[in-house]
Formats: structure tokens, C-alpha cells, sequence
């Protein structure tokens, strides 16, 4: 059965979506079926894998309030390997209209398990805040992957994420694992993205990913293209480090 991984983090701006689209599809160019989701009502990944977020006929609000099914939501193929469940900004209402339904945070895990069989993979992309979408993410996922950027402030609301982790998995998902740290926006030039990952390695008991990823100008335009960056720009070293990380969580799996 696939594994289910959501790439969170409270924090905005962290990677978090970066990471999200170009991890599914550099798992999808290796030969793994990949289902991409997007719980973040901004719909970076949705548009950032392609998908024009205003034109589809469903998205994971139709989803959240059970308007559509599962199956009538998916963007199929959307990349060879790679299905998505598009998003945009009508999700940020479904917070409100969850309001008072029972078990509302188990719906996306509902759907999920319908469909999970058919994927190696699936990707959650998490919005920046400990919401109901993000304990939705939580309770479908397996494991919590946590960007952390090469910043002065990186540790900052750590510890609140951690204890969030930490509850979900004493109430709702007592499988809930923690995949680990994954650094991003590393710039080589500074003695800060060093000292923050010297930094974090000590203070934090969490898995780290060896694959650090690059500040890399390359990674901030393939967006606007509709690109992840394996197929904007394969030989960038955003590309590369992006590769590398496939490859760290697909043994990683290997091993359990
Ligand atoms: N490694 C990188 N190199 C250069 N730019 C990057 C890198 N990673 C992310 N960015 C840019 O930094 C900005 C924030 O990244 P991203 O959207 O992935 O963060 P996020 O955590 O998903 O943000 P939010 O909290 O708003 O959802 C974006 O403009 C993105 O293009
Ligand atoms: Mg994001």
C-alpha cells in the first residue's frame, strides 16, 4: 500500500509547496505512481503542477463538503505518473462549513482510502497554519515531512508543530509518524543556512534529510510556467537536489 506523506509547516513560506510539487514529481519520473494533493486554498501546487485552478470542474472543497466524490475530483495523468486533486480558493471556506460535522477530521481520510491502493505515493500540501485542512492532512498521512528554511528564525514555532504532531497522534492517528526535517533555501555563500543546519542538528531529534535544498532561482520561476523544476530545467541544482530527495524517501521506505 502507498505511503501517505504530509509536507507541513505553520510557518509560511518555507518550502513548503516547493518541496510538495517537485518531490511528487520527482517520484513520479522515477517510476512511482504519485497522487498529489492540495489542501492549501492558495492552490500553489494545483497551478505549480500545471493545473489551471479556476477551470476544473471539482476541487478538494467539492471534495471537503461532500459535494463530489473522490474520482470526480482527480486530474488524471496530469504528468506521466501523476494524478492531482486541484484546489483553489473556495477550500478556505470549507473550514467554516465543517463546523459541527461529525468527524470532520477524518473527511479527507475517507476519500483517500477509497483510491490509496492505486498510488506508491501520495503528497499532501499543507497550508500554513494548524488548521482543520492541515489535521485533515494529519489524519490521512503516515508521516509529517517538515521544511525548515535556512533562516535565522527556522527553529521558531517548531516546538508548537512538534506538539501538534504529538496530540494528532495520541487522539486521531496513532500510526502518525514524523518522515523528518528537510532543509531548504540553503545558500552556500552565508555562514547562516550552515550554522542554522549546525544548529537544528543539535537541538532537534527529528530525522534530517542529508539532501539539503539549494537556494536556486530556477525552483522560484517554475511556477509560473506550470513546471515542476525536473521538467523546467532538469540540469538546474534544484532539479538535482529534488531528485536526491525522491531517492532518500523512496529507501527510507525501503528500510521500514
Ligand atoms: N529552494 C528555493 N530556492 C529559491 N526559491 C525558493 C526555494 N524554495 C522556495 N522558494 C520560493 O520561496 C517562496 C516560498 O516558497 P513556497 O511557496 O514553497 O513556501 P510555502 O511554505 O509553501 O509557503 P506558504 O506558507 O505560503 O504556503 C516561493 O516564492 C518559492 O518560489
Ligand atoms: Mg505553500
Amino acid at each position: 500500500m502507498g505511503r501517505i506523506i504530509a509536507v507541513a509547516n505553520q510557518k509560511g513560506g518555507v518550502g513548503k509547496t516547493t518541496t510538495a510539487i517537485n518531490l511528487s514529481s520527482c517520484l513520479a519520473a522515477k517510476e512511482q505512481k504519485v497522487l498529489a494533493i492540495d489542501m492549501d486554498p492558495q492552490g500553489n501546487m494545483t497551478s505549480g503542477l500545471g493545473v489551471e485552478k479556476d477551470n476544473v470542474e471539482n476541487t478538494v472543497y467539492d471534495l471537503i463538503i461532500g459535494k463530489a466524490g473522490i474520482e470526480d475530483v482527480l486530474c488524471r495523468e496530469v504528468i506521466e505518473n501523476l494524478d492531482v486533486l486541484p484546489t483553489n480558493i473556495d477550500l478556505s471556506a470549507a473550514e467554516i462549513e465543517m463546523i459541527g460535522v461529525e468527524n470532520k477530521e477524518y473527511i479527507l481520510k475517507g476519500e483517500v482510502a477509497k483510491i490509496r491502493k492505486s498510488y506508491d505515493y501520495v503528497i499532501i500540501d499543507c497550508p500554513p497554519s494548524l488548521n482543520m485542512l492541515t489535521i485533515n492532512a494529519m489524519t490521512t498521512a503516515d508521516s509529517v515531512l517538515v521544511p525548515i528554511q535556512c533562516e535565522y528564525y527556522a527553529l521558531e514555532g517548531l516546538s508548537q508543530l512538534i506538539h501538534t504532531i504529538e496530540l494528532v497522534q495520541e487522539r486521531l492517528n496513532e500510526n502518525l509518524k514524523m518522515e523528518g526535517v528537510v532543509f531548504t533555501m540553503y545558500d552556500a555563500r552565508t555562514n547562516l543556512s550552515l550554522q542554522v543546519v549546525e544548529n537544528v542538528k543539535d537541538n532537534l531529534e527529528q530525522t534530517i534529510y542529508k539532501t539539503i535544498i539549494p537556494r536556486n532561482i530556477r525552483l522560484a520561476e517554475a511556477p509560473s510556467y506550470g513546471m515542476p523544476i525536473n521538467l523546467y530545467d532538469p540540469k538546474s541544482s534544484g532539479a538535482e537536489s529534488y531528485m536526491l530527495l525522491a531517492d532518500e524517501v523512496i529507501h527510507k521506505g525501503e528500510e521500514e
